[in-house]
């Protein structure tokens, strides 16, 4: 019931191999006498007899994979599956372009360490005067398109964060407050000449707050948020961040105490929640 690879297979030919339910991008290193060698763009080297290869194993690279560099978007590519979306992040990442969009979606790969330049006051303003698509990937971007959407639609906007541990949620959370604070600032700048960062203020310097009760260690992450948070920003309608609340809830399924996750952890006091 095998299906033999048909495709002539040359040295050089750039190819998708399977492998461990991964797509590698592969090149073929030889071939000659009945046998293929295959070197990863990771680096691994794979042996095969060419009358065992199937479609299933190895598939032809279109225009020869995404650019050297990367794409911005990966709306673009042109082989659309893991293996594809996970090279482009990986050639990106390598030139410490830690942003990739697919469509309006922001994919992020978390460096794990600060990368100069990247999110200070100059990257804010210039993020603030571009719509999203105009600049290189960046979590202002979305940031802003977000701001700008509450006028041109206008409806409450949302930006849902997700990502395994130690992904950089919280981090990108903090960001996106950041962009919004100096945004709120700039409205009060432009409307009444004065600044006054009460609000701004309390949003930011909420996080150490809640981190000192609601984080801990764990074997993914050093600073790990025990509970889900859901932030929510007033504005009026000149762009000022008139308040807001963090609506934090349980996310241990089950959770011990026996509340469903999504629970606010208010809920489970006074029964105290063990893990929450
Ligand atoms: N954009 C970034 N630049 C530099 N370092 C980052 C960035 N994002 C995250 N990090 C680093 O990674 C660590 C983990 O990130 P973070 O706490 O945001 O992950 P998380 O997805 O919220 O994890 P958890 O679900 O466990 O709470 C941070 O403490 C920080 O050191």
């Amino acid at each position: 019931s095998r299906i033999f690879y048909s495709m002539n297979i040359s040295q050089g030919d750039r190819v998708w191999l399977r492998e461990d339910d991964q797509n590698l991008p592969a090149s073929v290193s030889s071939c000659s006498g009945g046998v293929v060698v295959f070197t990863s763009d990771y680096g691994q080297v794979y042996t095969y007899k060419q009358n065992a290869l199937t479609h299933d194993k190895v598939r032809a690279m279109r225009g020869g994979g995404s650019a050297a560099s990367g794409i911005e978007d990966m709306a673009a590519l042109e082989d659309l599956h893991d293996g594809a979306i996970m090279h482009n992040l990986f050639l990106r990442y390598r030139q410490r372009r830690i942003y990739t969009y697919i469509g309006s979606i922001l994919a992020a790969v978390n460096p794990y360490q600060p990368l100069a330049g990247l999110y200070e006051r100059s990257a804010v303003e210039l993020y603030s005067r571009h719509h999203l698509g105009q600049m290189p990937p960046h979590i202002f971007a979305v940031a802003n398109e977000c701001y700008r959407a509450l006028w041109r639609r206008p409806r409450n906007q949302c930006v849902l964060i997700s990502g395994e541990s130690g992904a950089g949620k919280t981090e990108s959370t903090k960001l996106i407050l950041k962009f919004l604070s100096a945004m709120s600032q700039h409205s009060l700048e432009v409307s009444s000449k004065e600044r006054t960062s009460h609000v701004e203020e309390a949003l930011l310097e909420s996080g150490p707050i809640m981190e000192a009760f609601g984080n801990a260690q764990t074997v993914y992450n050093n600073n790990s948020s025990r509970f889900g948070k859901f932030v929510q920003l007033h504005f009026n309608q000149k762009g000022n961040i008139q308040g807001g609340r963090i609506v934090d809830f349980c996310m241990f399924s089950p959770c011990l105490c026996g509340f469903s996750p999504g629970t606010p952890v208010s809920s489970h006091i006074p029964k105290t929640c063990t893990v929450g």
